[in-house]
């Protein structure tokens, strides 16, 4: 767990700060939410109204549902050169290709010795990188550097401070008793050739690189990246500039590929598209992605085109909306075999919402990735809940506690961009004290998530 000093100077100070001091009549005290930020309060739901309420999915069905799709897709391997395997699973084990060390290694700089002491020294020195001396006879010594090959014969290695030569260097005595075999590492000492060294399904981190270099690798086989493309869907984006004229700035196209980078995925391509449903079709259908991720257009106003394009090109709905705030029109769908759609709301909190409801289980799972463990932390204020769905709630940790942050109302950022992680609170809320679980955002000390290798 990250446990953030108070008073860190990350700005999300200045939305705790709003969070202690709202005044009484604000619009921030009168939030029914205590950690700010309100759910949006809907009206009662007409009859006319209830059909997408019952099509929502609970919070943890919906992720159950997006990891068992992810699990359902054919396993993939590829063999890739070392450095573009960071981050991925290994799909055959690390087996030893070589002894380690591949041959007797001196441990420190000094002298190689045979037999008892004083001995004569020997021209010359032996380094790392060189290929290997003569047999030293009894009596006999030689110079040797860290990493260089134990001269056959050499019983021990004397330390340089621990020993003195002569005015001529021809001599050489120990200022302390010398032991059979000291500061030698014998070959295979750590391992030998057709070990296992890490399992199938390790990840590989920056120190597997390390060990499969070491071993003898030179590719390793590997779970790919699932291939992810970002189809970001508005007429009203701006990719540059101020807000004029109702067109706003994009804030998910610069968020999501990085993201995803994050959660484990190769991010092929980010488009913007018009509200268009032929141009979105063909988007869908046309792209090679394991995974089209679309932003926008997940409800059903005039421009919301993905549900109509998902009928045509006959993909299957494995989530339509989920009981979770913000982000509840968020949606799973199967475009054919192993090619899915996540389509995640507009508003850009709840975007992020679907990205950690739906994208990030479908890609562990696709990628082969450990499920992270589950961990709770207890909240220092009360968060009122909606009344039956779960509410994803942007939080810092603050000694030993999780504090909601103020600014988490659908169409924000500024409390998320300052936060820890997202608690996930109950239907009906919870109060200060209580456990909830917390969702890591992928680049906090706190994720287990196995690292963000981007
Ligand atoms: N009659 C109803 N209307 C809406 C409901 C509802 O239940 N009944 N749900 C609301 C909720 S909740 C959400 S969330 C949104 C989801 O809408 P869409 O996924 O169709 O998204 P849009 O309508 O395209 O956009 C919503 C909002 O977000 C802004 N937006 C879109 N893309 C971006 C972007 N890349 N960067 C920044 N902002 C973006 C867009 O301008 C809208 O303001 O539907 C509600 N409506
Ligand atoms: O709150 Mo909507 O929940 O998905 O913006």
């Amino acid at each position: 767990m990250t446990a953030r000093s108070a008073g860190a100077d990350d700005g999300s100070d200045e939305a705790l700060a709003l969070l202690r001091e709202a005044p009484p009549g604000s619009p921030e005290h009168d939030t029914p939410s205590a950690g700010g930020g309100a759910p949006e309060r809907e009206p009662e739901q007409p009859a006319a109204r209830k059909g997408p309420r019952h099509r929502a999915m609970a919070w943890t069905d919906a992720r159950a549902v997006a990891a068992r799709a992810g699990r359902a897709a054919p396993v993939r391997s590829h063999r890739v050169p070392l450095e573009s395997a960071l981050g991925e699973i290994l799909t055959e084990p690390l087996t030893a290709l070589t002894d380690l060390p591949s041959f007797d290694t001196s441990a420190m700089d000094g002298w190689a010795v045979a037999g008892p002491g004083p001995w004569r020294v020997q021209d010359g020195g032996v380094l790392a990188g060189h290929a290997a001396v003569g047999t030293l006879a009894d009596g006999e010594a030689v110079r040797i550097a860290t990493g260089a090959r134990i001269p056959s014969g050499a019983t021990a290695v004397i330390r340089s401070e621990h020993a003195r030569s002569d005015e001529a260097r021809t001599h050489l005595q120990a200022d302390r008793v010398v032991l059979h075999g000291q500061d030698i590492r014998p070959r295979g000492q750590e391992c030998r050739s057709g070990d296992v060294l890490l399992p199938a399904t390790a990840l590989v981190t920056p120190a597997v690189l390390g060990l499969a270099a070491a071993a003898g690798y030179d590719e390793l086989s590997t779970v790919p990246r699932p291939r992810v493309e970002i189809l970001v869907l508005g007429d009203e984006l701006l990719t540059r500039g101020l807000p004029h004229d109702g067109l706003i700035r994009d804030a998910l196209g610069p968020m999501l590929g990085f993201w995803l980078r994050a959660l484990g995925a190769e991010v092929i391509g980010t488009r913007r598209l018009k509200d268009d449903e032929g141009a979105l079709l063909a988007a869908v259908t046309g792209s090679s992605a394991d995974l089209v991720i679309t932003t926008g257009g997940t409800a059903s106003g005039p421009v919301d085109h993905v549900h109509p394009v998902l009928h045509k090109a006959g993909a299957e709905l494995l989530v339509d909306g989920v009981a979770v705030r913000p982000g509840h029109p968020m949606l799973l769908a199967r475009i054919e075999v192993a090619k899915y759609l996540v389509g995640l709301p507009g508003n850009p909190l709840a975007a992020v919402s679907g990205l950690l409801t739906l994208a990030e289980p479908l890609l562990r799972e696709l990628a082969q990735r450990a499920t992270p463990m589950t961990y709770t932390a207890p909240l220092r204020n009360e968060v009122q809940g909606h009344p039956h769905d779960t509410r994803l709630v942007p939080v810092v940790h603050r000694a030993e506690r999780v504090v909601p942050l103020h600014y988490n109302g659908p169409a924000m950022l500024r409390g998320v961009a300052t936060a820890d992680g997202l608690a996930v609170v109950p239907p009906g809320g919870a109060r200060a004290g209580a456990e909830v679980e917390i969702l890591d955002l992928p680049w906090t000390q706190a994720g287990s998530g196995g690292g963000c290798f981007t």
